[in-house]
């Protein structure tokens, strides 16, 4: 149920990091307060920036500065490690490569995912088994990385603890079968600056990722500093800019967190235009459910939505199957 937010809520989770792992956190006043926030935001945007979560900003910072240094390489550096079908869809994709409601995105990427090794999940693991392919230029590229995704999947967990309080469940409802493997998904994404055009008006795509909605469950997007180009549609079908805010992630909810609300929480539309001259990188991390995990509304979702189940149960792997194989034409 989005609404005609004119901006994004800003969540300190700090209270909510402390007693993730309390049996009896709900009762925490600091806690509740976190948990009301997350609920509000949920409903009313889909889309949050969180603040006091607790990974350092250092690190933050060094992996937007290292996705700089890889995407100012030769593009024959950089496609040594190219993306494809036999890597599982991991890898480096140039500009205009990956596809959005069928139009080219003026963005270029690595995209990596949790690995999925030989005949793990039968036919259903086949599309995205793979192991990651990694640059050897930055040197220790994949080191940061991987650092960076095991703090983002804690710092999710935790999140989504609260959120699964806002729903009224218990504190793990999204542990277990349904995310207590979380598949996860890093986008390292680069978006070229427009470049002055001589005098003359130059017709081109300038939409660095086309509208569209997250897979998952929840999202952690740390953008540059300085540029305003990520942009959330509202009921009424204006896009609400969200700038960056040094120190902070901007949240959103996926596909499957719809569902599991029933609806009571919605996958918000976003897209990304950089009108800025200056290159512009986000690396996007996605916490989802377990690969093989079996979505439907949660009992209690249904209740509060009048008792109607608006969703069909759906296989996360399909769902995110379905979208790599529309994103990517090989
Ligand atoms: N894993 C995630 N969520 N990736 C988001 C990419 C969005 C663009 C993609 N071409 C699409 O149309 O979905
Ligand atoms: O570049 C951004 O700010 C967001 C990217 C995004 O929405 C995505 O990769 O799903
Ligand atoms: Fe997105």
């Amino acid at each position: 149920m989005t609404t005609d937010f004119k901006t994004l809520p800003l969540i300190d989770v700090s209270p909510l990091l402390e007693k993730w792992d309390d049996p009896i956190m709900a009762q925490d006043k600091g806690v509740a307060d976190v948990v009301r926030q997350l609920g509000q935001a949920c409903k009313e945007a889909g889309f949050f920036y969180v603040k006091g979560h607790g990974i350092p900003d250092s690190l933050v910072k060094e992996v937007r500065n290292i996705a700089h240094r890889y995407f100012d390489l030769p593009y024959e550096e950089k496609i040594k490690i190219k993306l494809s079908a036999t890597t599982g869809y991991r890898g480096y994709q140039h500009v205009g490569e990956n596809i959005t409601k069928g139009v080219p995105d003026m963005h270029e990427a690595i995209d990596c995912y949790k690995e999925v090794t030989k005949g793990m999940y039968g036919a259903l693991g086949e599309t995205m088994q793979g192991s990651n392919v990694w640059p050897s230029h930055p040197p220790n590229f994949k080191k940061l990385m991987e650092e960076y995704v095991n703090l983002c999947t804690e710092l999710s967990r935790k999140i989504m603890r609260g959120i699964a309080l806002a729903l009224g469940g218990s504190p793990v409802e999204f542990e277990g079968t349904r995310a207590g493997d979380p598949f996860w998904v890093l986008r390292i994404i680069g978006y070229p600056g427009v470049s002055p055009a001589n005098g003359q008006d130059m017709p081109k795509n300038d939409i660095g990722c086309g509208a569209h909605t997250d897979y998952g469950l929840l999202t952690l997007v740390n953008q540059d500093d300085g540029i305003t180009a990520l942009q959330v549609k509202n009921l009424s079908g204006e896009w609400i800019s969200a700038p960056p805010i040094p120190g902070t992630f901007v949240c959103n909810i996926g596909d499957m967190l719809k569902i599991l609300s029933n609806g009571f929480y919605e996958s918000t539309l976003h897209r990304v235009t950089n009108n800025s001259p200056i290159y512009r990188v986000c690396v996007a991390y996605f916490y989802e459910p377990n690969y093989d995990a079996v979505i439907e509304p949660l009992d209690e979702c249904v209740k509060q939505t009048g008792g109607t189940r608006r969703f069909e149960g759906a296989v996360y792997g399909k769902h995110l199957v379905s979208k790599v194989l529309t994103n990517f034409i090989y």
